[in-house]
């Protein structure tokens, strides 16, 4: 086994306020384990310096000395984490495109190759840029890498191995920290916010909470952002964090479970070069800490490009360098391809592999290269295949029997396949789900001041309606209509919340944060209690003013009856917007569903008029039972009339009762309820099992 070290105490030296590590401040360096830190801060801090720091310690130490430095800016609790190698052999991914007219008959599926044969291998302790052009397949690469490839699309071959052995995907994917290359995060949430869902969600259940939160500060610390770790993340549409920032709380989320192996999609894109440099030179420190970190990069300044260990190149899906990246230039000017003085060798590289498409003998020109280049590379390959076939050091095998139990005990994830607790989880989802619900205030305000507009609007048109009671029509016709708008209101503000939220919530899925359970349930509670104060606000103007029975009990029961049936509307919304993807089906669904609730209440068209294969679907419309619960209470204890004068009779009112009606209101809303989760669980990103 790797002897790791004890930890150098970390604690001693970082600052601490009555005993206990709390806000770090950003610009205090500190050493631990012989090395300088200076903390970035984006006014004081010289990255030169710092960089020159690294540049002077010796990281040509032996591996198990890399290991030994592993928990060096770690908690304690949860350190140490074993080293994880990671080593691939002729990977081969295609997709599947379709060619060709409108007709499905005229159309022509091709499989186009995407990576055709990419070798390679990632140490701890070191860094491996992934390097290409525009479309080179560098994304794709690292999405397999990271075992999250989608499943259905892409066919894959080749050989991946962890550790000496074939991987489990799903422990893989716990202790493997993906960063994608687009930030999916909560616009509304405090970096603060976004790093302690991560954290105590992920960390084991058996960390206590303050241990967790200790983690987040050394995290924010850690990556700069004390500064604005109070601060909303922010979107296009609201300010918020610069965009620096936000690949940083990107990072910094898989940071707190502190992983030994780190995949960047182009974690500098999109940033200015100092920041992009801050960037790179905190993952230089994780990897010297002992991680594997990989990155796939676009056009690198020099000194960033310095910082790469290993390098691999890609050019269209071929293969065309894999090696230390300071040996690169040489190996190229070996072949022919001298760099010029002065240049950067990122820029020499790239120029040098890409297609130049601006004239059709320019593009011949490179093709011809790059077949060149590729060609020479596969003469070494052979070497390279021997080399990852060396048996490497026992300490970095772990059997495969081993594998789950030993992934986990490195790292500091636990057993179960989720860190925390169902219960957990779910409060800590719940709390979320009300913080962003408050925090979306225009939709709140829109919400409030429709209700307002409406209540006050449908009470004056319908103004003493109810207290006239020989205008039975007028009565149960506005029944109908307060079901029909607090129907369609309730629908139309939730149709869009899940698919906006996907986004965020397959990220947090694919790294194993919560259950889905937990989420649906927290965010179905919060949006019954904002249902509730609406609704509620809504009958106490409306049912007065028209006039209804002037009884607290009537009051009750249309209240209640009113609630349960947006509630089922919010449901049977959600049936259509857990089950499609674009936002615009999920939306047009919705309408149709709702319009075939209300056709079937009752109060339009009298069942015998139907078809009779039609009328069953009366059963299954949360309208009809609504509509009868509601008209129930303001006829049914009026005199007995004749057939053609009783409205129970002339809009089709069902014998049921108030109660039983309102009992299959609830039946059919937690019956929806369950096809939406059903859906969701079916919709939700699936992954390759397979490498
Ligand atoms: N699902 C897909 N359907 C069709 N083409 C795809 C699909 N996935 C990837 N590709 C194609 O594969 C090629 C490689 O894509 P990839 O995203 O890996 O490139 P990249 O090197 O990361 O590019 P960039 O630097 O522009 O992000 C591209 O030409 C892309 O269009």
């Amino acid at each position: 086994m790797i002897p790791v070290e004890s930890a150098p105490d970390e604690e001693a030296s970082l600052p601490k306020a009555n005993g206990q590590v709390l806000s770090l401040p950003d610009s205090k360096p500190y050493d631990v384990g012989g090395v300088r830190f200076v903390p970035f801060d984006p006014v004081t801090s010289t990255i030169d310096d710092d960089f020159a720091e690294f540049r002077r310690y010796d990281w040509s130490r032996s591996l198990v000395d890399q290991a030994s430095i592993g928990p060096m800016l770690t908690d304690k609790a949860l350190a140490p984490f074993k080293t994880v190698s990671m080593s691939w052999r002729d990977i081969r991914v295609s997709v599947q495109t379709q060619t060709g007219g409108v007709l499905p008959c005229t159309k022509k599926v091709e499989l186009k190759p995407i990576l055709r044969g990419v070798t390679g291998c990632a140490q701890p302790g070191r860094m491996l840029a992934i390097m290409g052009g525009s479309g080179a397949g560098k994304s794709t690469l690292l999405t397999l890498l990271a075992g999250r490839m989608p499943a259905g699309e892409y066919e894959i071959s080749g050989e991946l191995l962890v550790n000496g052995h074939g991987r489990h995907l799903n422990t893989f994917r716990r202790i493997a920290g993906f960063v994608e290359q687009e930030d999916r995060m909560f616009a509304e949430l405090t970096v603060r916010e976004q790093l302690e869902i991560s954290a105590r969600c992920r960390l084991p259940a058996s960390m206590p909470l303050e241990q967790k939160m200790r983690r987040v500060d050394q995290v924010i610390y850690e990556l700069g952002l004390s500064k604005v770790a109070d601060t909303k993340v922010g979107s296009f549409e609201s300010r918020g964090i610069s965009g620096g920032e936000r690949k940083r709380v990107s990072i910094g989320i898989e940071l707190v479970t502190n992983p030994p192996l780190l995949l960047l999609d182009e974690p500098t894109s999109g940033l200015d070069s100092f920041h992009a440099q801050a960037v790179m030179l905190t993952m230089l420190r994780l990897a010297r800490e002992g991680r594997t970190i990989i990155a796939t990069i676009h056009q690198p300044r020099s000194q960033i490009f310095q910082m790469f260990d290993d390098l691999l190149l890609l050019s269209e899906g071929y293969q065309v360098y894999l090696g230390s990246a300071k040996e690169m230039v040489g190996y190229f000017s070996q072949l022919g391809y001298p760099c010029p003085a002065y240049y950067n060798p990122a820029d020499f590289a790239l120029d040098l592999i890409s297609l130049s498409t601006h004239s059709k003998m320019l593009e011949e020109q490179t093709r011809d290269r790059v077949a060149y280049l590729e060609a020479s590379f596969s003469r070494h390959r052979k070497e390279m295949d021997a080399k990852l076939d060396e048996p490497l050091d026992d300490a970095m095998v772990v059997k495969p029997k081993e594998a789950p139990r030993l992934l986990s005990f490195l790292t500091c994830i636990g057993e179960r396949k989720y860190s925390a607790r169902w219960v957990e989880q779910f409060v800590i989802l719940l709390r979320r789900a009300w913080s962003l619900k408050l925090r979306n205030r225009a939709i709140i305000q829109a919400r409030v001041t429709l209700n307002v507009i409406y209540s006050i609007a449908l009470g004056l048109i319908w103004l003493n309606a109810g207290r006239n009671t020989l205008d039975d029509r007028a009565v149960a016709g506005v029944i109908f209509y307060l079901l029909v708008n607090q129907s369609f209101g309730a629908s139309s503000a939730i149709v869009m919340t899940y698919l906006s939220e996907r986004r965020v919530v397959v990220r947090e899925r694919s790294s194993r944060t919560y259950r889905m359970s937990a989420y649906f349930l927290a965010k179905s509670v919060t949006e019954v209690v904002l249902l509730v104060a609406l609704v509620l606000f809504f009958s106490c103007i409306t049912y007065w003013m028209v006039g209804f029975q002037p009884h607290a009990a009537s009051f009750f029961i249309f209240t209640v009856t009113l609630t349960l049936a947006a509630h089922a509307a919010e449901s049977l919304t959600l049936v259509a917007s857990t089950s499609v993807r674009c936002e615009h089906t999920a939306s047009m669904l919705a309408s149709v569903l709702l319009t075939f609730s209300s056709l079937f209440a009752g109060f339009l068209i009298a069942p015998s008029i139907m078809p009779v294969w039609l009328r069953w679907i009366r059963y299954i419309s949360f309208m009809f039972y609504a509509f009868a619960a509601l008209m129930t209470d303001q006829f049914g204890s009026l005199p007995t009339l004749s057939s053609s004068q009783d409205p129970m009779q002339v809009y089709n009112v069902n014998s049921l009762g108030i109660g039983a009606n309102i009992g299959f209101l609830i039946l059919l809303a937690v019956v929806y309820r369950s096809i939406a989760y059903v859906g969701l669980l079916l919709n939700k990103q699936r992954f390759q099992k397979s490498l």
